[in-house]
């Protein structure tokens, strides 16, 4: 597959792919989702989600799981991502590890960042409802004195340095130093609105007022009229599938290290 024209402009290490997943392939994926049993779920303070492929122990070694078939079968979500090259270089050259996340409307994440246990690429799919992804850098020690928020002793920019609408069935796909040194969220809100442009410049999301970087790679007609138009998009219930290679899997030798 060639990535490149799928390439974010302003990123360079970002690539955004609209119906990465069929309308009935993402049918089928959230009617398994929501069939899934009360207790596959892991509920948090303020969303809940789902691990597909194994727990990561403390040393951040996967206990591997095998994914469910509506990941690898049908829709042959690991295959299609493979094809994309982008997990080449990881060690399984490929992901075996999926956070399924869900969104309520006014649910988000906050800024952080995924950590050193994977591979520095993530494909997140998105499937249900669009949804507006930030990605925040951290502010030199000397800029400026309004420190607004910390992790890890390190103040955020709270101005997001590269944003993108994630519509339903894309993928977002984060590789170098946007996985590395970014931070990445997506804010709580019921709904986004857009600030409208002349078509030749990107339009805008209205509060934070950033620029929406993927404008042009838009997939469908009718978010891209609401985008351009200054338009609102209502969020309903979004699922994600954040997609990754989790680089020490556990195997009988490391297990029996363990006791
Ligand atoms: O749901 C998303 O789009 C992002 C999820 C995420 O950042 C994570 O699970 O680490
Ligand atoms: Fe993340």
């Amino acid at each position: 597959m060639d990535l490149s024209k799928y390439k974010i402009e302003g990123s360079n290490q970002v690539y955004y792919i609209p119906e990465f997943l069929t309308r009935d392939e993402e049918i089928y994926l959230i009617r398994k989702i929501q069939e899934s049993p009360r207790q596959s779920w892991k509920e948090l303070a303020n969303r809940r989600l789902q691990l597909w492929g194994g727990q990561l122990t403390s040393k951040n070694i996967l206990m591997p799981q095998p994914l469910p078939s509506f990941a690898t079968t049908y829709p042959d979500i690991i295959p299609r991502l493979q094809s994309t090259g982008v997990f080449s270089a990881s060690a399984h050259q490929a992901p075996n590890h999926i956070i399924m996340n869900e969104y309520l409307p006014g649910q988000g994440i906050m800024p952080h960042q995924d950590g050193p246990a994977y591979h520095p690429v993530v494909a997140t799919i998105s499937l249900g409802s669009h949804t507006v992804f930030h990605y925040y850098r951290y502010k030199n020690l000397d800029e400026g004195p309004e420190l607004v928020s910390s992790t890890n002793g390190r103040i955020i920019d709270t101005t997001p340095s590269l944003s993108v609408l994630l519509e339903p069935r894309s993928v977002v796909i984060t590789t170098g130093e946007y996985y590395e040194t970014r931070l990445h969220g997506i804010q709580e809100t019921k709904e986004d609105n857009f600030i409208a442009t002349d078509g030749m410049i990107a339009p805008r999301l209205a509060g934070l007022d950033v620029e929406i970087a993927n404008w042009k790679l838009l997939g469908s007609n009718e978010v891209k009229d609401d985008v351009l138009n200054g338009g609102t998009l209502e969020r309903s219930v979004r699922y994600s599938l954040t997609c990754r290679d989790v680089e020490n899997v556990a195997n009988l030798r490391t297990l029996l290290a363990r006791k």
